[in-house]
């Protein structure tokens, strides 16, 4: 292996400030982020919940739920995929068990949060939080998982919103001691909160630039400003595609016809360029091409 997938998460990170990290919500849109030039992908635990099994982000996936839609897209691309593992899904061993299993299915980084099992998404009211020192338990049985030392462990902290700038901070020290290589500050609500979490972390920090939170969408440029190492858009597309799909189902439903959403879809032609059809047409034609014209005779 030449680089392996935590080496080159680290060097995305250190060639591109921020490292934009694009939300890839099955392997086809994987291929897409790649191919538009994204240089790492992100995999949403609200996204595996939603998509994959029309449920809310509540803490309700499972590691194995999880792992199944991981392997659908490492198998696709060769870019560092960062990966959202809620709280871990368990004690220190079962955390530990997903850490060897993320490694083994050939991810980059995870990131592991500070709210009680019974989680909610960083964006909503009334989380609650588990204390500073189970939080650092939970990432001490993270790190000493790692088979590979280039494996990223980032810190989630969802303390802002219930405990206010200080203790969220303090948190972060206490994290990046314990052995996280970067950091989550979840639901920050300014560009100067940034700047202090970067302060307080030393480490790459990442913001989460999640639409209808309560995040505003800064620009790459403002999160460079304010030190800020990688940029999310965990669901960006997703919600796109939603709506368009929305649209079009309405539409065919409404009018008996596709006729006037045909301008929203992509074309085949797309499609296949995307997924590298044509490549596959021809390796048919390579293997079989000569034993199908014999068959009809005209070989
Ligand atoms: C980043 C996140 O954890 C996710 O699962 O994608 C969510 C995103 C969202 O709900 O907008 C979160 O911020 O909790
Ligand atoms: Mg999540």
């Amino acid at each position: 292996m030449a680089s392996s997938p935590g080496l080159k998460l680290r060097e995305a990170v250190a060639a591109e400030q921020p490292l934009q990290v694009a939300g890839a919500i099955n392997a086809y849109a994987a291929m897409m982020a790649e191919q538009v030039g994204f240089r790492a992908l992100y995999l949403s635990g609200a996204g595996v919940a939603n998509a994959s099994f029309g449920l809310p982000d509540l803490g309700i996936t499972t590691l194995q739920d999880v792992l199944e839609d991981i392997r659908r897209i490492t198998s696709v691309t060769e870019l560092p995929l960062l990966v959202d593992i809620d709280t871990g899904f368990g004690g220190a061993f079962q955390i530990s068990r997903t850490i060897k299993e993320m490694q083994r299915a050939g991810v980059a980084a995870v990131h592991i949060e500070d709210q009680v099992s019974e989680k909610r998404c960083g964006h909503r009211p009334n989380k609650a939080m588990v204390s500073t020192n189970e939080m650092v338990d939970r990432i001490k049985a993270a790190v000493d998982a790692k088979t590979d030392s280039s494996f990223v462990i980032m810190a989630r902290t969802d303390a802002l919103a219930a405990e206010g700038m200080e203790a969220a901070a303090l948190r972060v020290r206490k994290y990046v001691e314990a052995g996280a290589d970067m950091i989550f500050p979840e639901a920050v609500g300014s560009l100067a909160q940034y700047k202090q979490f970067a302060e307080a972390a030393q480490v790459p920090i990442l913001a989460n630039i999640t639409e209808f939170g309560q995040t505003p969408l800064f620009t790459i440029e403002q999160l460079r400003e304010a030190g800020v190492g990688l940029a999310l858009y965990p669901l960006s597309a997703f919600r796109a595609m939603n709506a368009a799909a929305l649209r079009v189902y309405r539409t065919i439903r409404e009018e008996g016809t596709q006729q006037q959403v045909v301008d929203l879809m992509q074309t085949r032609a797309e499609l296949y360029d995307f997924l590298h059809y044509y490549d596959y047409e021809n390796k048919l034609d390579e293997l079989f091409g000569t034993v199908k014209k014999e068959e009809k005779g005209e070989g």
